[in-house]
């Protein structure tokens, strides 16, 4: 069994994290309970800073705020000193109402709206991540009448690299839906219309490549092109970035099929390779920004879940149910994710008896692990799955009208409840009843 952050098993046999007892988080909050390690993701974000510091190299780290967003989550993030990516107004929306500053936030999104520009721009955020033709004209008109100062952005490019994680969560290929063509001639048209704006002040290059990533060649690679495009800028436009951003996307150990580097790996391989291509070059070292999500947060949550009923399919499988399944967690669903568990409650018994651990959605899809060895299970039994904090949360919905689990912090022997518990009355909030036609 892998024990993640200040995960282990205490003295009654069960699981605890951050020095509270899961058991006593699952009778304290009920189940589907999303837990989060408190101290381990303040451990990846100092980690992240301090090896851009090490490096003696300007930088700022973004938390890809699409992994896991709530006010107390961003204000962690602020207490720890990083910046915020954001991708919708609601993120933003969330990111302000936590009181974080404007200014070290982000905007990203393939399809802002005017009133998510003019949002962000309101509020001055630090830059837009700009994605496309239409997003520059959008932010000249609604910037055309405010006297202020330039609006900051980064053009997004997809640098034609092919990183290797499952098809879905693969950004930085040529045919993809978000930025411009790095190889193809678009940024440079990009590039020519926002060096002529008067609202627009073109910060540097922004680029992503994918998700779940395991190697630095596709990050090195995608460096060492963006580079070779700046050295013909310098020359075409006499343009320089002074903020060259390459995303996240650093890999986690979901299990132990997965074999992921240090985070600070990925950063030491990153600089190395821009370092190398600025003394190359001869132009000064711009700000390197990079976006991790599931590497800050993803090792960090827990879910625990209450064992309900179970099925036997002679001589192939034992079904075992949970009180939730792909309405908390979409992940095995959407891209056949794997994970790893244990029964909470009985953390020391032999986990030898394969089952296959069942959603309750009305769907056969509804699947979250296959094949888990378990100690002879029961209802009642707490069942806990590692490394749910990235895309967890973030991506529940409510699915068969199941409302949305709570989440809770620990951190030195305490727990905080940071979401409440979707409630029967928050999934009719919104109806309306029917204007009815029909005269009785
Ligand atoms: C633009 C951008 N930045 C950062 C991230 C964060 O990725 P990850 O959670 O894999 O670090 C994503 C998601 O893939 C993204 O699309
Ligand atoms: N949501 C995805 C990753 C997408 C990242 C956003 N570009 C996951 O669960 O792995």
């Amino acid at each position: 069994m892998f024990l993640h952050g200040t995960s282990k098993i205490n003295d009654k046999g069960h699981l605890e994290i951050g020095g509270v007892d899961t058991i006593q988080l699952a009778n304290e909050y009920g189940t589907p309970l999303y837990v989060y390690d408190v101290a381990l993701i303040r451990e990846r974000a100092r980690s992240f800073k301090e090896s851009f510091e090490k490096m003696g190299v300007k930088a700022q780290v973004a938390y890809a705020s699409k992994a896991f967003s709530s006010v107390a989550m961003f204000q962690l993030i602020e207490e720890e000193g990083l910046s915020l990516d954001v991708v919708s107004g609601g993120e933003l929306y969330t990111a302000i109402a936590s009181g974080f500053p404007a200014s070290r936030i982000h905007l990203h999104g393939n399809n802002k709206s005017r009133a998510e520009l003019k949002m962000a721009l309101d509020h001055g955020v630090g830059c837009i991540v700009v994605d496309n033709f239409y997003e520059i004209e959008l932010i000249e008109e609604i910037s055309k009448d405010t006297a202020g100062s330039k609006v900051p952005v980064l053009l997004r490019v997809t640098p034609g690299v092919e990183a290797h994680t499952h098809d879905y969560i693969t950004t930085g290929q040529e045919d993809s839906k978000f930025g411009f063509g790095l190889l193809n001639g678009q940024v440079e048209q990009a590039i020519d219309s926002v060096l002529k704006s008067k609202s627009i002040h073109l910060l540097g290059i922004h680029c992503h490549i994918g998700s779940q990533i395991f190697d630095t060649a596709g990050f090195v690679l995608a460096a060492e092109r963006v580079f070779e495009k700046i050295k013909e800028w310098k020359e075409r436009f006499s343009f320089t970035p002074e903020v060259v951003n390459l995303g996240g996307g650093f890999g986690i150990r979901y299990t132990e099929e997965d074999e992921p580097l240090p985070a600070t790996f990925y950063v030491e391989k990153i600089v190395d390779a821009v370092k190398t291509q600025v003394s190359e070059m001869g132009i000064s070292m711009p700000e390197i920004w990079i976006e991790p999500g599931r590497s800050l947060v993803g090792d960090a949550g827990t879910t625990l879940y209450t064992i309900g009923s179970q099925k036997t399919v002679p001589n192939i499988r034992q079904y075992v149910a949970i009180d939730g399944g792909m309405s908390d967690n979409i992940r095995p669903a959407l891209y056949q994710a794997k994970y790893e568990a244990v029964l909470a409650n009985r953390v020391t018994e032999k986990h030898d008896k394969p089952v296959s651990i069942a959603g309750k959605c009305c769907e056969s899809g509804d699947m979250l692990i296959w094949d888990l060895p378990l100690p002879e299970v029961k209802p009642d039994d707490i069942l806990a799955v590692f490394c749910t904090g990235a895309y967890g949360y973030s991506m529940a919905n409510n699915y068969n009208r199941i409302p949305r689990p709570a989440v809770v912090f620990v951190e030195n022997g305490e727990s905080q409840l940071v979401v409440k518990r979707e409630s029967f009355e928050d999934l009719i909030v919104n109806d309306l009843p029917l204007k009815s036609k029909v005269t009785k």
